[in-house]
């Protein structure tokens, strides 16, 4: 598709998602004005840069799509970008919306080769010869992020990152953050509160580097980067769309200068965990021991055990050990769960 033919059908039809899914693989540069003075810029398919007249302070990057089946944070995105593109809500920050896999969007799976969440932080580019769309589309990803926040105005600015997902299974808290490893540094008392905003008050603070998007946010881009779980994963048109109405509300103050329901960090108001131990696939024989509607956060009696692979049975260790993320379909060698623990915060928020 030809630029101009890119720019004609988005004016006609305002809508950057559907654009994306009818050109899963590729989508000229194009750029145009809003009559608002809102400078649009098309980067490539499911990429899309936004930039009001007035920059405010805030670099923010709204992603979803990283895998493929979690369509409410696709819906939910797609409508705050069509409401910029049609002028109904005016950014008062640059905003780069993400669509990450649209191939693995069409197809309605979390990949199509491989998991898109595992491939950041150069990942994609680890196994000499081996290449993938997702680790294409990782590398073009990171570029993307950068150029993003590199291109900023200068002076004081935030650079924030919300990866937008919805879990395999249900959780006994719907809605969850995974906070990345932050190498010693305070967890940011702000973010919690936004967090808490977007209906999200359990926090799953991770203990090491991970090759996931939001980590590099953190890691490689110095942003305040999450993993934001809004619930269950859903078909597009089985979402029930008043189940997001406080993250929506909330990424949509933030975006356009609205007025933000935070209230003061507390700790008391959170159930914030941390990871004792990652559980990976090493063989095909990997399977879990409990049902599929074992929800996120259930815990179980010491000794119970919970998986097994070849040789080797994962039992629980310690009282209020929870299983987060179990995923016996993972690749070897990847995660197939994780076991977390309560834990606090005091003296490590800032
Ligand atoms: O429900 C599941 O098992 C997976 C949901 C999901 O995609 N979670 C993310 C978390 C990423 C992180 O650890 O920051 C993932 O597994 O990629
Ligand atoms: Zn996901």
């Amino acid at each position: 598709m030809k630029p101009e033919e890119l720019l004609q059908q988005l004016q006609q039809t305002p809508d950057f998602l559907k654009l994306s899914l009818a050109n899963p693989d590729f989508l000229p540069f194009a750029s145009y004005s809003l009559p608002n003075g809102t400078e649009i810029e098309i980067w490539d398919t499911g990429v899309i840069y936004c930039q009001p007249q007035q920059c405010g302070e805030q670099d923010i990057v709204l992603s979803s799509g990283v895998h493929g089946n979690e369509t409410a944070p696709v819906e939910l995105c797609s409508e705050l970008l069509n409401d910029v593109l049609t002028g109904t809500l005016l950014l008062t920050e640059r905003v780069l919306f993400l669509f990450g896999n649209p191939p693995a969007i069409n197809a309605g799976v979390r990949e199509i080769q491989d998991n898109l969440n595992r491939l950041f932080s150069g990942y994609h580019s680890k196994e000499p010869g081996v290449t993938s769309a997702e680790r294409e589309r990782a590398k073009k990803l990171e570029a993307y992020v950068l150029q993003f926040f590199q291109a900023a105005p200068e002076g004081l600015r935030e650079r924030k990152l919300y990866d937008l997902h919805t879990a395999i299974r249900g959780s006994r808290f719907e809605k969850f953050v995974v906070y990345p490893f932050l190498h010693g540094a305070d967890w940011s008392k702000q973010q919690f509160e936004f967090l808490k905003a977007c209906g999200a008050n359990t926090v799953l603070l991770m203990q090491t580097p991970a090759s996931t998007f939001s980590y590099f946010a953190a890691q490689s881009c110095k942003a305040h980067g999450f993993t934001i779980e809004l619930g269950k994963a859903r078909p597009f048109g089985q979402n029930d769309m008043s189940r997001f109405a406080e993250a929506a509300s909330a990424l949509r103050a933030l975006i356009s200068g609205g007025e933000l329901q935070t209230t003061e960090f507390n700790e008391a108001d959170f159930n914030l965990y941390e990871v004792r131990r990652s559980i990976n696939k090493n063989t095909e024989s990997f399977k879990l021991h409990f049902a599929d509607n074992i929800e996120n956060f259930t815990t179980f009696e010491v000794g119970t055990v919970l998986a097994s692979d070849e040789g080797v049975e994962y039992k629980v260790e310690v009282e209020g050990e929870a299983i987060i993320f179990p995923n016996p379909k993972v690749a070897i060698g990847q995660r197939a769960m994780l076991m977390v623990k309560p834990v606090s915060v005091a003296g490590k928020v800032s």
